[in-house]
């Protein structure tokens, strides 16, 4: 076996997405067209091919990123199912990681909504190239031009129409294609699978023209023989248009803008040509950088198949029937099964066991894969998502992925001692598949925390462990993860000594302890100089420290931002020890935390609503009610847009509550924006609740 498809031809893209803007209905279309999905999955019946797990059906959304291979016009697509949800950005970023370019789906008449602007920031985080599908053009109310206005205003991209819609709403039939200046027709049978070309319509004429000329003045900017030409008045041909598309889009100069309906099976052929023409191959990528394993020097990893082997695991999943898969891209060399791998983020040995190919509807074993390609590796022992494998010869890890804290928590108890057991194997699993998750022993309680981005995140790992799993629990309310600093700068002399029996504990440390810049964390340095405290007993000192930082002064909470220097002390030759260190350091940093004016800290979100006017007065008489600001409020089409920074601790239930006072007809959606102090007069209420 080799290769089927040249590097060059392999596309590896995400469609991204607001939620309901129309992601699983334009894959489900690409699948159906692309010849591998013989039925269409509606998501309405909940039968998308996307759409995995139950839990995700039922609600509609897609929670996990697939990664599905399909084939057009001699191209290889690996299409990765981004989720639109703002509780799984997570998600999104690990899907971006290893795309090489993304169409980002509108809804025709919403336009450039919260969640778009959140994933275009974050490719825009992974330079991720990107092309943009106006999709419910048949939608009452949508507008092309204006959703090509709100991605300049929205998100600062740069638009270039490629294509106009013909007719909108009930009467949109089919697009003008820039590019060739043809209209584009659909026949109203087979799904939309047969299309022809037509002459441009005559009322269209003028306003194709207009655009046609934006777009050439946007290509010949790219190649200064194009641009001369132009000057001289000679436009660029077919070829060369699409070629200096292609280098706009791979330069993220610009945008370019298609439009459809995939419901109405109208628009997706074009689009899928897009991506063949515009979106970027490995090899327009170019190298990954990474960090050799021996030296730790940084390296990378060209995408050829002679390179040795480097490998990205994205995502991890539980298979009902092969077990536990694991996404991964392979970005250099040559994967085979049977092969023993190195995982150079752990350490760790692994052996390519099972590997297969992921279809729309069926799932093919292979047995190698090459650089370029998206694989699902069954039976690997201990990898999770971000990790690196690799030739165990030439080991390399790939650039590491960052994950934000998690800022909600609920407490879960297992009913009996063999749901305590189930529990304990379907957490494992749970945090290996997604790192935004965590779970934790709570100091004084012993119960089991789960931390998740939200609510709704938490909803859905609950459900999991009690359908998947099984696991019979009682499920703690969900509390905010407050955190705990200090304001002011003290410093503090403390020694712990004791008498008992032979020897004796002393130790005596003297710290400054004051806060660390915001998001730094906690810092320890010994400035110690001769020999006050010796350097064996700095391991302990440093243990008294961190045992502290879990368990905040004022409530229990962790505590961050905070720096400690060590500048004297004392021992005593025969009674000091590591541990009388420790102890004295834990006492002496408590004191500390306690004289150094601590506060609670508490998430604050960034929400959005959107609501019709009617209704602007009570969400801004409510959202001020719960402790939020006001950002700002401005129009998007006939609805009013009101944003807002609010503690997290006043937005639960609050789905419910805008629903039951706007008819439904308002929506919001929020993120966590960062940690605030909490006022005293609630602080107070917090601490009365935990202390
Ligand atoms: N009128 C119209 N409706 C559409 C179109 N495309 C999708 N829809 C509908 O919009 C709703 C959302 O579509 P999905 O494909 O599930 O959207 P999504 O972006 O995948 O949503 P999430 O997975 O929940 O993020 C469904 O009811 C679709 O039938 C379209 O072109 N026109």
């Amino acid at each position: 076996m080799s290769r089927t498809h040249a590097i060059e031809d392999y596309r590896n893209f995400g469609i991204m997405a607001h939620i309901d803007a129309g992601k699983t209905t334009t894959t489900e279309r690409i699948l159906y067209y692309t010849g591998k999905s013989h039925k269409i999955g509606e998501v309405h019946d909940g039968a998308a091919t996307m759409d995995w797990m139950t839990q995700e059906q039922e609600r509609g959304i897609t929670i996990t990123s697939a990664a599905t291979t399909a084939f057009w016009h001699g191209k290889r697509l690996n299409i990765i199912d981004t989720p639109g949800h703002v509780d799984f950005t997570i998600e999104v970023e690990r899907s971006l990681r290893v795309l090489d370019g993304a169409v980002c789906v509108l809804d025709g008449n919403q336009g450039v909504e919260p969640q778009t602007e959140t994933v275009w920031r974050q490719a825009d985080k992974y330079n991720v190239p990107r092309i943009v599908f106006v999709n419910k053009m048949d939608k009452t109310g949508a507008d092309f031009y204006r959703c090509v206005e709100m991605i300049i205003d929205r998100v600062d991209g740069k638009p270039v129409c490629c294509q106009l819609p013909i007719g909108s709403e009930n009467n949109f039939k089919g697009i003008i294609d820039l590019v060739r200046m043809k209209a584009v027709v659909w026949d109203n049978e087979e799904l939309g699978a047969k299309y022809h070309d037509e002459e441009i319509p005559a009322d269209l004429a003028d306003k194709a023209a207009e655009y046609r000329g934006k777009l050439v003045e946007a290509a010949v900017e790219l190649d200064d023989d194009a641009l001369s030409n132009y000057l001289e008045g000679v436009e660029p041909d077919e070829e060369t248009l699409k070629k200096l598309i292609r280098k706009a889009v791979i330069g993220r100069v610009f945008n370019p803008v298609f439009c459809g309906s995939a419901f109405k099976n109208k628009g997706v052929q074009p689009l899928l040509d897009a991506v063949c023409d515009f979106l970027p191959s490995p090899i327009d990528r170019g190298a990954i950088k990474g960090i050799d394993f021996n030296t730790e020097e940084e390296t990378d990893r060209k995408p050829s198949d002679s390179e040795p082997l480097s490998v990205l695991a994205f995502k991890i999943m539980d298979d009902p029937f092969v077990g536990t898969i694991t996404f991964c891209r392979v970005y250099s060399g040559k994967l085979e099964t049977g092969m023993g791998l190195l995982n150079s983020t752990r350490d760790k040995r692994e052996r390519v066991g099972r590997m297969l190919l992921m279809h729309a509807n069926n799932r093919e074993d292979i047995k190698e894969a090459y650089a370029g390609d998206i694989v699902a590796l069954a039976g690997l022992k201990e990898v999770r998502t971000g990790d690196t494998l690799c030739d165990p010869a030439k080991p390399v890890i790939l650039e590491k992925m960052e994950f934000p804290e998690p800022v909600i928590e609920i407490a879960i108890e297992p009913k009996s001692k063999a749901d305590q057991e189930k529990l304990g194997i379907a957490l494992s699993k749970l945090a290996a598949e997604d790192p935004s998750f965590r779970v934790s022993t709570d100091h004084e309680s012993g119960q089991t925390i789960l931390k998740g981005m939200g609510e709704l995140h938490l909803d859905i790992k609950v459900d999991i462990l009690k359908r998947t799993y099984k696991v019979d629990a009682n499920i703690g309310a969900p509390q905010v993860a407050y955190r705990e600093t200090i304001t002011k700068k003290t410093e503090v002399d403390y020694t712990h000594k004791k008498q008992t029996g032979g020897t004796g504990q002393f130790a005596r440390v003297k710290f400054i302890v004051e806060p660390n810049e915001v998001g730094k964390g906690f810092a320890f340095e010994s400035a110690i100089v001769g020999g006050a405290v010796p350097k064996e007993y700095i391991p302990g000192v440093n243990k008294g420290l961190e045992s502290v930082l879990g368990n905040g002064v004022l409530a229990g909470f962790p505590v961050v931002d905070v720096k400690v220097t060590l500048i004297d002390g004392a021992y005593h030759e025969v009674d000091s020890s590591a541990l009388a260190f420790e102890i004295a350091s834990r006492a002496a940093f408590r004191e500390a935390l306690q004289k150094g004016g601590p506060v609670l800290l508490e998430p604050i979100m960034k929400v959005e609503v959107v609501t019709p006017e009617d209704y602007t007065g009570s969400v801004i008489g409510d959202l001020n009610s719960r402790r939020g600001q006001i950002q700002g409020q401005d129009m998007r089409g006939n609805a009013n847009v009101v944003n807002a920074m609010v503690p997290l601790a006043n937005m639960f239930g609050y789905v419910n509550t805008l629903r039951s006072f706007s008819q439904g007809r308002a929506t919001f959606t929020m993120q966590f924006d960062h940690y605030e102090q909490v006022p005293s007069n609630v602080a107070q209420e917090v601490q009365a609740k935990y202390a």
